[in-house]
């Protein structure tokens, strides 16, 4: 929050817009693009394509496509700035196969990093439906299951034969890479990077940041500058410094073509995207990108889906709760994402909901306090239609996926136009149409008028609800608020508990 509040700063201090930022591939001027007209799209993966459904690319995706498969291609590092639900996955994903497609020996060439296991997970199932149409495999490194496991999913081990056993001190073991193409949250990378033997970095050929700004906020035992390091092996630190595994090298020779002086070539090509990507220059210099190339949609710095349809309901504070669930009442089940200012208010909140009744919706927390599991299965429910609303703070929902998310319900007003963009793009994604409503009250109305027009948002009509249909919860809001306070108070005293006994324990080692 604390960053935000810091890019709103910049942004109105005017801070210069660096150079190259200054004159973008205007995305906005691609269309869709069938993909039987897609210049040298590997008929493989056009196949893959359309038994996913997918029978044309979307803008971006085909903007991207012409800056890395047309003349130049990967030449320029890529950023890129497009709506939420505008096919950023695909369109990294998509060159990224098509390009490796013509590799002979397996090792590790791609690397995608995302902030959280779920949106790893997702971004894997996207390469999954097209890269093993042209025989890659793709690997996981999300902490989903022990370090052991995620290993042999990523280190290839020599077949032996049977009764032949090695001795590793006497056969050094040649590890390579099970994977071609790898999808990881920076905690894990960074765990293979130091103590996975045969983890290597050094074929790299593509670096994806998604959800940069996120990524960038957030250093995670400096990540970013670890995995660049372990790709800058040019020709004189291979042979000071040679690779301990494997036979296979990759040798970037320093480069002495224009625009490539004292650069390793063949080289590391990175793409970063968001909806909301950074202008921030130390930031963005953190990626260390090569004469980059802007991709953005418009003219406006923030877009939001075109199909996106934002609505305000304005009731006082102590009303919300009543205002939300007749809300939600009259959404008849339709699947949305509600979203509060903090973990504790998100649970509070989905407490509070359990408690006035059956509602006749199936309604799950989803949160960073939660474990990994419970986070999971909720998601999986939510997709497949059996929980149909998610109360959820900001953090986990960036870039989040789910078909068929009508509504997205601001409970708590977001504090930046950033957060508004996340939040509501969890609709009207992939060209459909979604609403997005925020309750305020009457003192936070001009403030969020402000925040819509930094988006070019000027039309947020008032969304009205039926006064007797929140006339009619009152009497079950008092009892669901009594019952809250209750539940308060119970998991207050378990906690004090849980924390006497481990301090206990602790004292008795
Ligand atoms: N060419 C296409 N045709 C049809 N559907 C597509 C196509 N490309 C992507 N999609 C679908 O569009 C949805 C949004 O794609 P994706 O998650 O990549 O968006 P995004 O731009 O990364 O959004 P966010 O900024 O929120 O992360 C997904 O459900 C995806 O399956």
């Amino acid at each position: 929050m604390e960053e935000e509040a810091k890019e709103q700063q910049i942004a109105r201090k005017k801070v210069a817009v660096l150079p190259w930022m200054r004159s973008p591939v205007d995305v906005s001027s691609f269309e869709n693009c069938p993909l039987t007209q897609l210049p040298f799209l590997n008929p493989r993966l056009e196949a893959a394509l359309c038994n996913s459904g997918i029978d044309s690319l979307f803008p971006v995706q085909v903007a991207v496509w012409q800056e890395t498969m047309g003349p130049g291609s990967f030449e320029r590092d890529l950023c890129v700035n497009s709506p939420t639900g505008s096919g950023k996955t695909l369109a990294y994903a998509l060159p990224i196969v098509q390009t490796l497609s013509s590799r002979s020996v397996k090792c590790l060439r791609a690397l995608v990093v995302l902030p959280t296991r779920d949106l790893a997970l997702q971004v894997r199932d996207v390469f999954a439906t097209i890269a093993p149409a042209v025989g890659l495999s793709v690997g996981l490194a999300v902490g989903q299951s022990s370090i052991s496991e995620e290993i042999s999913m990523l280190i290839e081990r020599p077949k032996l034969e049977a009764g032949i056993c090695y001795d590793p001190h006497h056969h050094p073991i040649e590890l390579q890479s099970a994977v071609d193409i790898l999808v990881a949250t920076p905690g894990r990378l960074i765990d293979h990077i130091n103590n996975t033997k045969g983890f290597t970095l050094e074929h790299l050929r593509f670096l994806v940041v998604d959800e940069t700004d996120r990524l960038l906020r957030e250093s995670y035992q400096s990540w970013l500058p670890m995995v660049l390091q372990c790709t800058n092996s040019t020709v004189d630190a291979f042979f000071s410094n040679p690779s301990t595994f494997g036979s296979l090298k990759t040798v970037r020779r320093i480069g002495v073509e224009r625009g490539f002086k004292n650069k390793a070539y063949p080289r590391l090509m990175k793409m970063v995207l968001s909806a909301t990507l950074t202008q921030d220059p130390t930031k963005l210099s953190q990626l260390q990108l090569h004469h980059p190339l802007f991709l953005t949609t418009g003219h406006i710095r923030y877009k939001l889906p075109e199909h996106l349809h934002s609505f305000k309901l304005i009731c006082e504070q102590q009303m919300k709760p009543l205002y939300l669930v007749s809300l939600l009442k009259n959404l008849q089940g339709e699947k949305c994402i509600v979203f509060t200012s903090s973990v504790e208010s998100t649970h509070r909140l989905c407490t509070l909901l359990k408690f006035f009744g059956d509602l006749g919706i199936k309604i799950k927390e989803y949160s960073g306090h939660q474990h990994q599991t419970l986070r999971s299965k909720t998601l999986r429910a939510f997709r497949e239609g059996g929980v149909q609303v998610v109360v959820s703070s900001d953090a986990m929902t960036r870039g989040m996926d789910v078909e068929g998310v009508r509504n997205v319900i601001n409970y708590d007003k977001p504090p930046y136009i950033k957060t508004y963009i996340h939040r509501a793009g969890r609709t009207a994604r992939a060209g459909n149409s979604g609403r997005c409503f925020t309750l305020l009250h009457q003192d936070e109305v001009k403030q969020f008028k402000k925040l819509l027009k930094k988006a070019d948002i000027d039309s947020c009509p008032v969304h009205t609800l039926p006064s007797d249909s929140i006339e009619s919860l009152r009497s079950t809001y008092d009892a669901a608020l009594e019952k809250l306070k209750e539940n308060v108070e119970m998991e207050a005293f378990k906690k004090r508990k849980l924390g006497f006994k481990s301090s206990s324990k602790m004292k008795k080692r």
